[in-house]
């Protein structure tokens, strides 16, 4: 089977996006420990770029260890130039911190770290490793460290999505999701006080292998414990509501990202009742992958491209759980371009089933002309 030629692809992929969840929740916890009243202070960019470049130099370092680096190639969000500045220096200290107190931790992840801490100078090259821009042929593993930016500063859901694209294709498909709890409605169950929530209410790692048709989620595994495969991971599924009046869709939250009200048309003409999910980062992918929604529109404004680490780790989780995603004409998403998902037609639509699905793109079909994208 075609999945289990990537099986230690995905082993070491789920394992890395683990510690990279460890991580994110070390930094978002620090964000408010000195930002405790959730007002936005000026410390918190810093903060999530500490979590971008960590997560990106943590992940980068542990797949050059597990796979070499000749054979390497990782197209990835953050790029190195900002860090190297000598003003960045203090910002530079606490990647240092952040990124060796983690590397520390792989064993607990089944894992090698490095023997000793590493310096600024491995910090650097490891996130500068990451310039590939992907492309049709060969392999590439596709990283955003930390979706849905916003999220990770306001408390509530963000990503760290992992994907490997071969020759154009999305082959494995991982996120992690701190922020999402593994219980039954779990976008629901979340509380952004996080201490008030029980102790066993923690995120998420979902993960699936092209082809496999089974997508799977693991809890996060407490401070004090060890992962050990396969994880408590229980199996995943779309729900099976095709009834339009019953489903839920979900939306990115910034009017800037996506055009709410093009989608409320959307909505209305297709006969959706409930009201919009508002989620950022691809939080929204796993909600309609593990069945808590059913629809996913992305109407960006018109000009803006799509880049492929914000899409390719979701979309094959829909895939893999049964579900459908195609841009707002009905075409598949293609991966093989570069950085981008070019030639994406008016908007991404990811859907439980192909009922709905066919729903929405008509419904866009005709809304399209009266509207002004
Ligand atoms: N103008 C514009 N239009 C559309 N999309 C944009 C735009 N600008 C950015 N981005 C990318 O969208 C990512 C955030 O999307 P979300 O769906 O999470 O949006 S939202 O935060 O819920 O509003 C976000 O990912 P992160 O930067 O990782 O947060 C961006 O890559
Ligand atoms: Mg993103």
């Amino acid at each position: 089977m075609e999945n289990e030629k990537y099986s230690k692809e995905l082993n070491v992929a789920v394992r890395v996006v683990h510690m990279a969840c460890f991580l994110c929740e070390k930094v978002q916890k620090q964000l408010f420990s000195t930002n405790s009243d959730q007002v936005k202070s000026k410390d918190d960019d810093s903060l999530v770029t500490v979590a971008d470049w960590s997560v990106q130099a943590t992940i980068c370092w542990m797949l050059t260890e597990a796979f070499g680096s000749q054979n390497i190639s990782i197209v990835a969000e953050e790029d190195v130039q900002t860090l190297i500045k000598p003003e960045s220096s203090a910002l530079l200290e606490m990647v240092l911190t952040s990124v060796n107190e983690c590397l520390a931790e792989a064993p607990r992840f089944g894992l090698q770290g490095p023997d000793k801490a590493l310096g600024p100078s491995q910090i650097l090259e490891a996130i500068s490793k990451c310039n590939s821009t992907g492309g049709p042929l060969g392999r590439h593993w596709v990283l955003d460290p930390v979706d849905g930016t916003l999220g990770f500063v306001r408390g509530d859901q963000y990503a760290i999505a992992l994907a490997m694209i071969e020759y154009g294709q999305v082959k494995i498909g991982v996120l992690g999701c701190p922020n999402y709890s593994v219980k039954d409605d779990g976008l629901n169950k979340y509380s952004q006080q996080k201490n008030l929530v029980e102790s066993d209410d923690v995120g998420c790692v979902m993960y699936t292998s092209k082809g496999s048709g089974k997508a799977w989620m693991q809890p996060l595994i407490l401070c004090d414990k060890r992962f050990e495969w396969p994880n408590s991971a229980k199996l995943i599924r779309v729900s099976s509501i095709d009834d339009p009046a019953l489903a839920t869709f979900c939306e990115p939250v910034e009017r800037s990202n996506s055009d709410h009200s093009f989608a409320a048309g959307v909505a209305n003409t297709v006969g959706l009742r409930k009201k919009p999910l508002r989620v950022y980062s691809m939080v929204k992918y796993a909600a309609i992958a593990r069945g808590e929604a059913e629809i996913y529109m992305k109407f960006a404004r018109s000009g803006y491209k799509e880049k492929i680490w914000d899409h390719a780790a979701g979309v094959l989780l829909v895939q893999e759980a049964g579900g459908v995603v195609s841009d707002a004409g009905g075409r598949s998403l293609d991966f093989s371009k570069g950085i981008y998902l070019e030639g994406v037609d008016r908007g991404i639509i990811a859907c439980s089933g192909l009922a709905l699905h066919e729903k929405i793109i008509g419904a866009v079909y005709d809304s399209w002309e009266s509207s002004n994208l």
